[in-house]
């Protein structure tokens, strides 16, 4: 089994506050991981470190065996890892296909004209969006902004997706789409972590969880078993449910 992200021993302190604490998991290739935890447990401080907003305080952040940690995010963008954020961050001024242009002439092939026009069909189609394609951004819905999203980070190529609770705001109908959407990139093959606070799609969606509260990891297994971890679900809920 091919590992592409290895965590070890991650801790992130912000001045006397240490939101993540001697972190370790890795992912396997294909793997579709969810990263679970209560509000403030620390997984938005760890997408932020293995995409390189932020560097570790200590520990090693291996992308296909390569350590990464404390590069910046336009250093280890290339190297394989693309994210979407927990707000989308369009260019509402420009078409759809202009917003997946720029994700891929700045991504790892600088892809340009033509080529790139043809291949921001491409991706946008692997998301449905490609009749949208010369619509401006900022008419589309807020699925098929979060899809254009999704065909940004796929411009890019990557040997990991880091999805930051990409179907959150959803109702219930685009859950389902959104939902399907990212079963098609497991079945592709796609190795994904992500970060989501909607139960029913991290059964879905995730083989495999891992939990974290207070910025240390709780559980980490099949999902089933831990969310009913008695630890995970005193994190949860309190004490009274455990
Ligand atoms: N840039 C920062 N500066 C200082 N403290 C921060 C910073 N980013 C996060 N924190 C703190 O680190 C802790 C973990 O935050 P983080 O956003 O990673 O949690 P989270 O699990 O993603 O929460 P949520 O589910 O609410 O998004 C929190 O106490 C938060 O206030």
């Amino acid at each position: 089994m091919t590992e592409i992200l290895a965590l070890s021993g991650i801790t992130k302190r912000f001045g006397g506050l240490t939101a993540v604490n001697e972190l370790s998991f890795s992912l396997a290739a294909g793997e579709v991981v969810g990263l679970l935890g209560p509000n403030g447990s620390g997984k938005t401080t760890v997408m932020n470190m293995i995409s390189g907003f932020f560097a570790p305080t200590q520990g090693v952040i291996a992308l296909k065996g390569e350590p990464i940690q404390g590069l910046a995010p336009h250093r280890i963008a290339p190297k394989g890892v693309a994210r979407t954020f927990q707000l989308v961050r369009a260019l509402p001024s420009l078409t759809v296909s202009e917003n997946v242009q720029t994700a891929l002439a700045f991504g790892k092939q600088r892809l340009w004209g033509e080529e790139a026009r043809e291949r921001a069909l491409h991706h946008l189609e692997e998301v449905g969006l490609a009749e949208r394609a010369g619509e401006k951004a900022s008419d589309l819905t807020y699925i098929d902004q979060k899809r254009m999203e999704l065909a940004r980070a796929l411009a890019a190529e990557p040997d990991l997706l880091l999805l930051d609770e990409w179907l959150a705001g959803l109702n219930p109908t685009e859950l389902r789409t959104g939902i399907d959407l990212i079963q098609s990139l497991e079945q592709r093959g796609m190795t994904i972590l992500l970060v989501e606070h909607v139960m029913d799609a991290i059964r879905a969606l995730c083989g495999r969880c891992v939990v974290m509260n207070a910025g240390r990891k709780i559980a980490d297994g099949p999902t089933d078993e831990v969310l009913r971890d008695p630890e995970v679900v005193r994190a949860y809920l309190g004490d009274d449910h455990a």
